[in-house]
């Protein structure tokens, strides 16, 4: 996406072909700073301190990850030590397996000295295709877009979503902004609430940066209003992302996005999953007692940042002594989702159609 007219992605090889280049997201909404990966320590330390984040992404970063790792040692020892490193980082989002398995499949049947060139190539690949596979589910949901707007007259299609399944989440376009970027673009009238998704923000500091930045009109809501507003007309359609999606279609994503499809479902308003096939997990069928949920920090709960002036400060929110619970994600059970757009189409969030796709 651009920024300031320059056109990014999230993450980039360094010219110098030995480090990688990211966006600190740590840092957003206030600063649009890079960070830069040299060893695999880095980008392990990048995705479990999330400066990195995002199923796609931090899938694209491992891979990245394992191309430092051959850089520095291509033995089988390091292969493996350096696949261990990263899948150890964070356990929800299926995309970090899918990345280390997809690298190691390439790299463990060559030859030591041909390892680093073929784990840059393949880092490069995954991304490529993530931006590729984005755009097509951009594609794909700008049809459901325009079939609300055409009922719309010239009213925007109001369209709430939770979290950040942005283009900050992958490596370019998004997936559940994708659609919603290509609505826009072809001149849609869109209108985006933005769930600022506690405790990380993940909604107010990277999805409202997003949509600004590309002049879609948004609302920064707190994430218990969603139901409140689907109850008064105010919403057309939810669209989110998600962290793995089971064989049977149960969806795990960022923690309350359960409670919008609940909401939704009882208001009689679409819920749409977008997602990128490598997100689903086709090893696994009850997401609710098979998916592992992140339990982060109960500091991410408890401390927040924000601007004063130009100073950006971390403040505690809560009384002393008091505990914090932080389970990072939620189950929404495939009987709640009303589709799943894929970059190989929109299809019904049943096993059937999910095996269908491959
Ligand atoms: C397109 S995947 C985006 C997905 O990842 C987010 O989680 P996190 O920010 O903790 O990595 C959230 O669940 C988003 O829906």
């Amino acid at each position: 996406m651009k920024v300031d007219g320059r056109a990014y992605r999230t993450i980039w090889p360094d010219p110098d072909g030995e480090s990688v280049i990211i966006l600190d997201q740590t840092l957003f909404p206030h600063r649009f700073e890079t960070a830069r990966l040299t060893v695999v320590e880095d980008a392990a330390r990048a995705i479990s301190d999330m400066l990195v984040r995002g199923a796609p992404l931090i899938g694209a970063t491992a891979a990245y990850g394992m191309a430092l790792a051959m850089r520095a040692d291509a033995s089988d020892t390091a292969l493996a030590k350096a696949y261990e490193q990263l899948h150890a980082t964070r356990p929800t989002a299926i995309n970090l397996r899918w990345a280390l398995d997809r690298m190691h499949a390439v790299l463990r049947p060559l030859p030591q000295g041909d390892r680093a060139e073929a784990a840059w190539e393949e880092a490069a690949r995954v991304c490529d295709e993530d931006v590729a596979i984005n755009s097509a589910i951009g594609d794909n949901g700008l049809a459901i877009i325009r079939d609300i707007a055409a009922k719309k007259g010239s009213a925007p299609v109001n369209i709430l979503t939770h979290c950040n399944a942005g283009w900050l989440a992958t490596v370019d376009w998004g997936t559940a902004t994708a659609p919603i970027y290509k609505a826009h673009d072809a001149g849609i009238p869109v209108h985006v609430w933005v769930d600022e998704t506690r405790p990380r923000n993940q909604g107010a500091f990277l999805t409202a940066w997003e949509l600004g930045r590309h002049g879609v009109p948004h609302t920064v809501i707190v994430d218990n209003a969603g139901g409140h507003l689907m109850q008064h007309g105010d919403v057309d359609m939810v669209i989110v992302g998600t962290d793995r999606t089971t064989a049977r279609g149960d969806v795990c994503n960022k923690i309350g996005t359960y409670l919008k499809a609940l909401a939704a479902k009882d208001n009689g308003i679409p819920f749409y999953v977008a997602l990128p096939t490598p997100t689903i997990d086709h090893r696994v069928h009850d997401g609710i007692a098979e998916i592992p949920i992140e339990d982060r920090s109960q500091d991410e709960v408890r401390f927040i940042s924000g601007r004063s002036g130009e100073a950006v400060t971390r403040v505690d929110l809560l009384p002393p002594g008091s505990a914090a619970a932080n389970p990072s994600f939620d189950v929404t059970p495939a009987r709640l989702v009303t589709a799943l757009v894929t970059e190989k189409g929109v299809i019904p969030a049943t096993a059937e159609a999910i095996a269908a796709l491959s």
